[in-house]
């Protein structure tokens, strides 16, 4: 990561309220604490791709948390409507055919793909419970490589499996972790989870923190803290 990043890119908010004016009343408190927000399944279905034209016209990044999963012609169709509204990531589950779906859908565009692996609510038993006899080590590390092999950009992953992705995908892909907590913070229902500072010690490119910052009594305050914890690493 250059030394001339913005450490406020790092941190992506994610936006998940009830409504678009919610969302959109969140983004003005926060002002200029973050730069980056994620639109995630609650908003959009709800005026969250309006919002999401909304912040790219204002300067701030879009991360567009879909998380596809259909047959490839459908994928690559979503992606292509996708990257024409000029987002920044989206993503989709980690299956080979959905990967490479979306790989053809954004084209030439700068929309980055990010695979999601193993949802950071999951351990081994949630895992187990859906049908793999693999750990949720083994089956990050599985998709992690599937991610690379498929010509797309990034991982979504827990920040305890950073280091062990970064070793199967090396510099060449964007690792996102959500699971993100302050020191203290509720987990809720996150159950793989590290502090800010050990996802970036671990070598996370880009934190993804919703409640922590969103339920704060001052979510400006939350942001910049993050940001401030993200660039003393
Ligand atoms: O594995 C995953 C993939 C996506 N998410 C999304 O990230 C945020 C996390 O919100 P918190 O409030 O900080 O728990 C949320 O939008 C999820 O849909 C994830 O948590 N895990």
């Amino acid at each position: 990561m250059s030394l001339l990043v913005d450490n406020r890119d790092r941190l992506i908010i994610a936006l998940d309220v009830p409504t678009v004016e919610e969302a959109a009343a969140l983004v003005k408190r926060i002002g200029d604490e973050a730069t980056f927000y994620k639109i995630g399944h609650e908003l959009l279905y709800t005026g969250g791709v309006d919002l999401a034209r909304r912040l790219i016209g204002e300067g701030k990044k879009v991360f567009i948390d879909a998380k596809l999963h259909d047959i490839g012609n459908t994928v690559e169709r979503a992606t292509a409507n996708l990257a024409a509204l000029g987002a920044h990531f989206l993503t989709v589950h980690a299956y080979p055919q959905t990967l490479q779906a979306a790989a053809r859908g954004r084209g030439s565009s700068n929309l980055k793909i990010l695979g999601i692996t193993v949802l950071t609510s999951y351990d081994d038993n949630d895992v187990m419970e859906c049908g793999f006899a693999l750990s949720v080590n083994d089956l990050v590390l599985r998709r992690a490589k599937q991610i690379l092999e498929s010509g797309v950009d990034g991982v979504v992953c827990a920040p305890t499996d950073v280091s062990a992705v970064r070793s199967v995908t090396g510099e060449r892909a964007l690792l996102v972790t959500p699971g993100v907590r302050p020191s203290g913070a509720a987990t809720g229902d996150q159950k793989r989870v590290a502090t800010p500072a050990d996802a970036i010690r671990a070598g996370a490119d880009h934190l993804v923190v919703g409640r922590p910052v969103t339920k704060s009594a001052d979510p400006a305050r939350a942001a910049a803290e993050i940001v401030e914890e993200i660039a003393a690493v």
